[in-house]
């Protein structure tokens, strides 16, 4: 998979450098790629931004940066995600679709947001995605394109060194995962489900689906609609 990036703030991403992704860029299972949006102006002060049509409080990213950005790094089969409080949910399942592109791209928004032509124009010529990570409001979406990039990332075949735990985590069979436990037995007091130490796998697995269901009634009754 090839991953770009295009924001004003591209040393935010230097981090990618050095975590989980690191290894599988040097092993080239993903590509990576962060543009400045900027080095696409053409003024003496680098304009990202302007004042909206119709008035409002803030400020909205100039359409033409963005596109010369793009033209240079779209291509047909290119998923474009620009993360953004008025995005669709994006979740576990999402990650896992996006796992099997070979090329997505990240539109980091600032601002009040980019020119929504940005958007519309990017649909003519590639798929567009604007996602949300949470019912919340960012200063820009670095963070959430970072936390995307990591969810993504982790489930790409040879990314992580043991694919069986992707399979029992939170979410990845549709409810909450089961508590976790290890050495010692007894801890300040508190010992480990004796299920657990009883060697008794069917028991220890129905104890965990319990477990799952439980919690996720408990916390997380949405997830079972
Ligand atoms: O704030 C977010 O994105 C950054 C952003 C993008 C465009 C305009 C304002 C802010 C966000 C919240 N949940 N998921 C994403």
């Amino acid at each position: 998979m090839r991953i770009d990036i295009v924001t004003i703030f591209p040393e935010f991403f230097s981090v990618l450098d050095v975590s989980l992704l690191g290894k599988a860029r040097e092993s080239g299972l993903i590509g990576l790629g962060i543009h400045d949006l900027r080095d696409f102006t053409h003024d003496r002060h680098r304009t990202v931004d302007d004042t909206p049509y119709g008035g409002g409080a803030g400020m909205v990213m100039k359409p033409e940066p963005w596109g010369e950005a793009l033209d240079s790094i779209l291509v047909p089969e290119s998923v474009v995600i620009f993360p953004s409080p008025a995005g669709e949910p994006f979740t576990q399942a999402t990650a896992q679709e996006l796992s099997t592109e070979p090329h997505l791209i990240f539109g980091c928004g600032r601002y009040e947001g980019i020119d929504e032509r940005v958007v519309d124009y990017t649909a003519t010529r590639a798929r567009v995605r604007c996602m949300s990570m949470g019912d919340y409001v960012l200063n820009g979406g670095e963070v959430a394109a970072m936390a995307m990039i990591e969810a993504i990332g982790r489930l790409i075949p040879g990314v992580i060194g043991n694919p069986q735990s992707l399979l029992e985590e939170s979410h990845s069979d549709g409810l909450l995962e089961y508590p976790s436990y290890t050495k010692p037995a007894e801890w300040r007091g508190l010992e480990v489900p004796p299920v657990l130490l009883s060697g008794n796998h069917g028991a220890i697995a129905a104890w965990r689906r319990e477990q799952q269901l439980e919690r996720t009634r408990r916390i997380r009754p949405d997830l079972l609609d």
